[in-house]
């Protein structure tokens, strides 16, 4: 077969880096300025438009006021129309700010930390949170804007007639308190729309998980119930918060042509007296509304309030304590020394391992062995710092893992796990995404020591098909998680699983490849399968978070629970290389360090 050149290209995250920069001032100032004119020239052109009205009643011409009034018209139009095109520009701006900064920081978070927050969650904070935070600081301008031409409105009333103004005056009160009380009540039910809007979509996506298992249980419909259960609720605080927003809306519907009205009749009145023109009265009555347009601002505090939960809720994922990571780098061309000392790890205050001291020489390979819930993928998290143990450490040639540069870390600490998560480029850009960036040979030969190259040359597009169009089986998936490891392998590779759907004969191939093909190394192995346990150097037999022994296979199988452990019942001392007695092992036997039958 015709092999093609394999291609790796950066992703889009490492093209986009990592946290993204907060978009400044200038988006929000440039909404602040065009909505300000916007409202100026809205106060200005009532007096404009009433003295040029006056001037050609009284004179047939008004002279440049008629060219002046078109002017401000024509100006109002396009400030207008540039605060639209900003607005659109400083929503989606801060919106890519909110949203990257927030993934930046789940991505970076202390997996302990990250943990409880569901896909759902995650995705609903992303997206629809995301876009409301978003659309603060425009709505922010633009409520700064729109309390200009009201006190503008008011201001100019006061100039052509006090008297008007004082009546207009009596009125806002009222409207104030209509604001103040929608800002306050639609504040909690903004936050629990949100939470609710959160927990449907998490439950939505556990479904999705599990469709298959839904689907063989034929429990649809109670699942479908549970989805939408929250669904009653998220209806009433919906109801309850568009209820808020139409009593505000209402009731300043309800004032502001009552306050225009009473100002329109008293300029009236005024004008029957003698004491205003009938430009004096125009200007009267826009005026009036423009100042009863407060109410207006309604609408805009309510995006405001919707902004500040969206964004507390957002900006949580941004602020959860960061993985830290120290400076040492390591020893170079150490051979992967791996050492726990003293080592505990607690959950919901139940200790899950606890490991005294266990040493792996450099270059061997240890397979960690224990019955279900034993605390396997604990250790293997602790070993590669997954996760930190809340006591004791980890050594790696030496240096305490913790104290390791992330680089350092992540550069010579490798992880496969039962089920990778390959992303959605190519078959090729899913092996080479790593701490480091291998060629397309490179990415080849890990392939092909992980037995993923045969079933990669024969997708339509060899190495560049996109992975959702690359129909792949659980064992081949699992092969090029393994691929990815293998072309990343550094001084220590941790595999959880992480051949748990090969078939026996690819497991062997795989594991000869691994000796021979992969870069040399410590191997941490978590096992069910005897075999895989008979040819490690060590093994690490954990019971119930604690270890049990450490010692070979062939020595530790005399032991009638460690067989039970792989479900063999037979004696000790069988002899053979058949499913559960082990083998004969070429490799150096290490002495144990712990050993406590
Ligand atoms: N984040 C966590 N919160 C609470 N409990 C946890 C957490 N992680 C692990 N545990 C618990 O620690 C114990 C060990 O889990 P672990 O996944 O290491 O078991 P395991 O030996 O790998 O099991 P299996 O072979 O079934 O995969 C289990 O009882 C598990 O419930």
């Amino acid at each position: 077969m015709r092999t093609r050149r394999v291609t790796v290209r950066r992703t889009p995250g490492e093209r986009a880096g990592a946290g993204g920069s907060a978009p400044g001032r200038t988006p929000e100032a440039l909404v602040l300025l065009c909505s300000v004119g916007a409202a100026l020239v809205a106060v200005v052109q009532p007096l404009v438009l009433g003295r040029t009205l006056d001037l050609l009643l009284r004179d047939g011409d008004a002279g440049r006021w008629l060219p002046l009034s078109a002017g401000l018209l024509l100006g109002e139009l396009l400030l207008d129309s540039a605060t639209a095109l900003f607005t659109g520009r400083c929503n989606a701006t801060w919106t890519q700010s909110v949203r990257s900064r927030a993934l930046h920081g789940l991505l970076r978070a202390v997996p302990e930390h990250a943990r409880p927050h569901p896909p759902g969650d995650v995705g609903t904070r992303l997206t629809l949170n995301a876009a409301d935070a978003g659309g603060a600081p425009a709505a922010r301008a633009a409520l700064a804007a729109s309390l200009i031409t009201p006190l503008g409105a008011l201001a100019a009333l006061a100039l052509v007639d006090l008297w008007v103004a004082l009546c207009v005056l009596t009125g806002l009160p009222a409207l104030a308190l209509v604001l103040r009380s929608f800002a306050r009540d639609t504040g909690a039910t903004v936050a629990a729309y949100q939470r609710t809007q959160s927990l449907i979509a998490s439950r939505l996506l556990e479904t999705l998980e599990g469709t298959a298992t839904i689907g063989a249980a034929g429990t649809a419909d109670r699942e479908r119930a549970r989805v939408l259960a929250p669904l009653t609720e998220l209806a009433a605080q919906g109801r309850h918060m568009w209820a808020l927003h139409g009593r505000a809306l209402g009731r300043s519907a309800v004032l502001v042509p009552a306050l225009t009205l009473t100002a329109t009749a008293v300029g009236g009145l005024r004008l029957a007296a003698g004491e205003l023109s009938v430009g004096d009265l125009l200007a009267v009555g826009r005026y009036a509304q423009l100042t009863a347009g407060v109410g207006g601002a309604a609408t805009l505090l309510g995006a405001i309030v919707r902004a500040r939960q969206a964004r507390h809720r957002t900006l949580e994922l941004e602020r959860m304590p960061a993985q830290a990571y120290g400076t040492r780098s390591l020893p170079p061309d150490g051979p992967g020394e791996l050492e726990l000392r003293g080592v505990r790890v607690v959950r919901d205050g139940r200790r899950v391992l606890r490991v005294d001291r266990v040493r792996v020489p450099g270059g061997s390979t240890v397979a960690v062995v224990g019955r279900g819930g034993s605390g396997k993928s604990v250790l293997a998290a602790v070993a590669g710092r997954l996760i930190d143990p809340d006591e004791g450490h980890v050594l790696l040639d030496g240096v305490r893992l913790d104290r390791l540069t992330r680089e350092a870390l992540r550069g010579e600490v490798t992880y496969a796990f039962e089920r990778p998560v390959l992303g959605e480029g190519t078959v090729a850009e899913a092996v080479a995404t790593g701490a480091r960036r291998p060629t397309g040979e490179q990415v080849r030969r890990a392939a092909r020591a992980a037995g993923a190259d045969g079933f990669v040359r024969r997708l339509p597009l060899g190495y560049d098909t996109p992975l959702p169009q690359a129909p792949l089986s659980g064992g081949e998936h699992q092969r090029l998680g393994l691929a990815r490891a293998f072309a990343h392998a550094g001084r220590l590779l941790v595999m959880d699983d992480a051949t748990s759907s090969l078939d026996t004969a690819t497991e062997h191939e795989v594991n000869r490849a691994l000796r021979h093909s992969v870069r040399p190394g410590t191997r941490l192995v978590v096992a069910h399968r005897p075999s895989v346990a008979d040819r490690a150097d060590l093994v690490v037999w954990l019971e119930q978070g604690s270890v049990r022994a450490v010692g070979t296979h062939r020595d530790l199988w005399h032991t009638a629970d460690y067989r039970a452990v792989f479900g063999a019942g037979a004696d000790a001392g069988t002899g053979g290389t058949g499913a559960g007695a082990p083998g004969v092992s070429a490799a150096p036997r290490p002495e144990p360090e712990e050993v406590r039958p």
